[in-house]
């Protein structure tokens, strides 16, 4: 690409040094910022500088600047030429590779490093999951996060044609049939680590709103179906969702019960024939549910609670909360009214819902922190860039201690808590469902309440790194303010972080043998 450009001598751009007649090197390659310094939504001043115009200004300009601005069209058109006998280095945000910034892989991606847990087949899965999300699905997440509209229908399409949204759904019998990734894994092969891995590739679109957006109600919504729907009602709503066609999610927490499940007020009652339900109440907080085809609903029936699949129709009314993050994710509040659902449409035994409710947590919590724990990363990255190519006191801010030391905790939280999530998908990967049920609920809530600790100092740490741009929606520390902003959102959804600390030590207290003495 280089080719195309004229070959320019640092002497030659050094001649046009003046307002009007403006060039600088950035990286080697020569840009002409003659008209452009009207422009510049950094002023005229900065650019006209005897220290910049003329010059190479590759340290001011990173100091300032994400690499991303050079990729943009408008301001790409602006290079006239590249510097002779000399080399571009530096790459931005790559598309489908690993990254080589320390930390910024887990160790079973990075170079010189093992792990008992990962396979070949893991490996070339996590590179076309990878590509996929770089290339398919960042883009789109970017402009969704911002314009608040819903995942454009071709990233839903081209996730469909190759699964994904069934993989998302974990290991299991959904899978029997389907070509995943083109063949790539066989399903009865696919375990949790693949799941991890989708989970984390697709957490790096940096786009916190977005990420739920993308079917993150399926993820929750879809397993009662699954587990609990008739053979008729599955053979109908499965396909359908796979395929993205139709959109589901859970609607459980109510203005009235949000951590306390069982304080729901939406009522089911039967028609007098007994051939539906009839709903009414509210819910509040639904991912997805904006855009929703279904809600797999709690309601509070005779015998208890039970769980009811409910098409979109008449008297179903969703309403767009406004959250921290982005209206892309279609969070909703649901208004039942008189809602005539067959009861055929119900999702486990009646009276039984809290079983259909509470047998989906582990899994949902852990999908959570699979994502925490890669967000973290990303944030960690973000910061070691940062601390390299931002000067303060005229030195890198990475040559002052209590920089470092931030980094030292960023770190070790994000090794920390990837580490504990293998261990503890490990055994997921070698439990039945009930096993897992059993041994893991604690482990898994202590892990999530842990790992979404950890990401919130990450974030507290990473606004102080980046200072006033870490609380700045764009530029340098866009990201670092989208995560400072989104993430009480892990620690929130799926489980409360005392709450699940407290059912984990119950649990633990439970277990306790009765003749443990000190
Ligand atoms: C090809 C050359 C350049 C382009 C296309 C460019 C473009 C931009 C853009 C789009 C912004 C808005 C903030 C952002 O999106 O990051 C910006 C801000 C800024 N630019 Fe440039 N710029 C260029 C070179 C320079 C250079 C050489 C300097 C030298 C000091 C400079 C100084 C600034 C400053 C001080 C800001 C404000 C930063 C802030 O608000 O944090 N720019 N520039």
């Amino acid at each position: 690409m280089s080719k195309e450009f004229k070959e320019l001598t640092r002497e030659e751009v050094q001649q046009h040094n003046k307002n009007g007649d403006l060039w600088v090197i950035i990286d080697a390659k020569v840009y002409d910022l003659s008209r452009f310094a009207n422009l510049h939504p950094g002023g005229r001043a900065v650019l006209v500088d005897s220290a910049v115009a003329g010059q190479d200004a590759t340290e001011a300009f990173y100091g300032l600047h994400r690499h991303e601005v050079l990729e943009r069209p408008q301001y790409a058109r602006l290079q006239i030429g590249v510097l002779r006998g000399e080399q571009s280095v530096i790459t931005g945000r790559l598309v489908g590779g690993l990254s080589s910034v320390p930390f910024a892989e887990p160790t079973y991606l990075s170079k010189g490093f093992h792990s008992p847990y990962y396979t070949e087949n893991h490996k070339a899965f996590q590179k076309v999951v990878r590509k996929f999300f770089d290339e398919v699905v960042y883009p789109d997440a970017q402009e969704r996060e911002l314009d608040g509209k819903r995942p454009s229908q071709e990233v839903f399409d081209k996730m469909a044609e190759v699964n994904l949204n069934a993989m998302r759904l974990g290991p299991g019998k959904h899978l029997k049939g389907l070509s995943l990734f083109h063949g790539l894994v066989k399903p009865e092969e696919f375990d949790y680590f693949h799941e991890l891995i989708i989970t984390q590739e697709m957490i790096r679109t940096g786009s916190r709103g977005y990420a739920d957006a993308l079917l993150g109600g399926k993820v929750i919504g879809l397993p009662p179906v699954l587990n609990f729907g008739s053979p008729e009602l599955k053979a109908k709503v499965v396909p359908e969702v796979f395929a993205a066609k139709k959109i589901i999610c859970l609607a459980i927490s109510e203005a009235h019960a949000g951590s306390d499940v069982l304080g729901m007020k939406t009522t089911a009652v039967k028609s007098e024939d007994g051939k539906f339900w009839i709903i009414n109440g509210e819910k509040k907080w639904i991912t997805n549910g904006h855009f929703a085809d279904y809600f797999t609903t709690g309601c509070r029936t005779e015998d208890g609670l039970t769980v009811i699949l409910i098409p979109r129709q008449e008297g179903v009314t969703t309403t767009p909360i406004k959250t921290s993050y982005s209206p892309t994710a279609g969070t909703a509040f649901i208004t039942f009214d008189n809602v005539r659902v067959p009861v055929e449409n119900t999702l486990g035994p009646e009276g039984g819902g809290i079983f259909v409710i509470l047998s989906n947590f582990n899994h949902e919590r852990w999908v959570m922190v699979c994502a925490s724990a890669r967000a973290q990363r990303m944030i960690v990255e973000e910061c070691l860039k940062w601390v390299s190519q931002r000067k303060a006191f005229g030195k890198p801010l990475s040559s002052q201690a209590v920089v470092r030391a931030r980094l030292a905790a960023m770190i070790a939280r994000a090794e920390a808590v990837q580490s504990w999530l293998e261990n503890v998908t490990y055994q997921m990967c070698n439990m039945s469902y009930k096993e897992q049920s059993t041994n893991l609920a604690g482990q898994i809530a202590f892990l999530k309440m842990y790992s979404t600790w950890c990401a919130q100092d990450t974030a507290r740490d990473a606004v102080q790194l980046f200072g006033g741009r870490g609380i700045t929606q764009t530029g340098m520390g866009r990201f670092i303010e989208h995560y400072h902003r989104t993430v009480p959102f892990d620690s929130i959804l799926g489980g409360a972080e005392d709450v699940l600390g407290d059912l984990g030590v119950r649990q633990a207290i439970r277990a306790m043998p009765k003749n443990a003495r000190l």
